[in-house]
């Protein structure tokens, strides 16, 4: 039986639909919302990220600014173009893309940015306001992960989800959101032993490491659910996950793909994240 194809740009579209609507009503209360995106350096895929994010802004009607410098910029300098968004009653969200160049510490950076407006989630005080399920913008992809599963109609309570990788921006998170979703939650990473004997366990499998590939059926217990938030370039420049799809898609219940899985989801949740933003400061 060949698995059910999560396709998040699918999901990613009813969403941003419903945010379409809410902001035009929002509009007529006055309320505008804006996002502004701070771009360092010459990074293709970052530069295709960020246009990623422009046009998800346009489609549902948010005001974005985005601001692009190359890497000499000073750590000072940005920390300043962040202070000026802090600031500006125009902007309810602020995102500076990561990595950053060596020179800049991307903690000062994060420390900057005003927490009612990171719509990352990423600053400390997001951080630990999820941790203990306090009111908090989620982080984008780990929340995307969320809406896929639950959208997909499955259950995630009492679920054994098993998360390989245990990054700050997506493995640590989405491990939280699993467990307050009342799965039962392993975490493996590049020091696990025998990681197949884990992740032949997972009813939800959730991979974010970016190796190409790493995962293939030998990982997969027959019927689980696989999520690919995996985005690497293989050897032909082409978009692929951590996870073997065809081979995977063969013994897994559902899966997404890479590209239009969780990629997409990431930037809605970034957008719901701004109106919510806008909501909040407007009050
Ligand atoms: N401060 C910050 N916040 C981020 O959220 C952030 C970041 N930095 N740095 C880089 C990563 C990566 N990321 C992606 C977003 C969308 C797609 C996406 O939409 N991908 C499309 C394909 C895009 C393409 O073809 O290049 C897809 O999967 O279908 C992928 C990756 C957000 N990130």
């Amino acid at each position: 039986m060949s698995a059910h194809v999560i396709v998040g740009t699918e999901v990613a579209a009813d969403i941003r639909a419903a945010l379409k609507e809410e902001v035009a009503q929002l509009k007529e209360q006055g309320i505008h919302p804006g996002l502004a995106v701070i771009l360092v350096g010459d990074d293709p895929a970052s530069h295709s990220y960020v246009k990623g994010k422009e046009k998800g802004c346009e489609e549902v009607g948010i005001y974005s600014e985005v601001v692009r410098r190359d890497t000499s910029i000073t750590e000072e300098e940005l920390l300043n173009l962040v202070r000026g968004f802090n600031e500006n009653p125009n902007i309810h969200g602020i995102l500076v893309q990561l990595p950053l160049p060596k020179h800049i510490s991307e903690k000062a950076v994060i420390d900057t940015i005003s927490p009612a407006k990171d719509v990352d989630g990423f600053t400390p005080i997001n951080v630990g306001n999820m941790m203990i399920g306090d009111e908090c913008f989620l982080p984008c992809t780990p929340h995307g992960v969320i809406e896929l599963i639950k959208r997909s109609g499955q259950e995630i309570a009492g679920k054994h989800a098993v998360v390989v990788g245990r990054s700050n921006i997506v493995g640590k998170p989405v491990s939280m959101l699993l467990l307050q979703e009342n799965a039962t939650v392993t975490i493996a990473h590049s020091r696990t032993k025998d990681l197949a004997s884990i992740t032949k366990q997972a009813d939800i499998l959730v991979v974010a490491v970016g190796r190409a590939g790493m995962i293939g059926p030998e990982h997969v217990r027959d019927g689980a659910i696989v999520i690919d938030v995996g985005v690497n370039r293989n050897e032909a420049g082409k978009l692929v996950g951590d996870v073997k799809f065809d081979e995977v898609k063969e013994v897994a219940s559902y899966i997404t793909p890479v590209p239009r899985g969780v990629g997409p989801m990431t930037i809605t949740m970034l957008l719901k994240n701004t109106v919510e933003s806008a909501k909040r400061l407007a009050n």
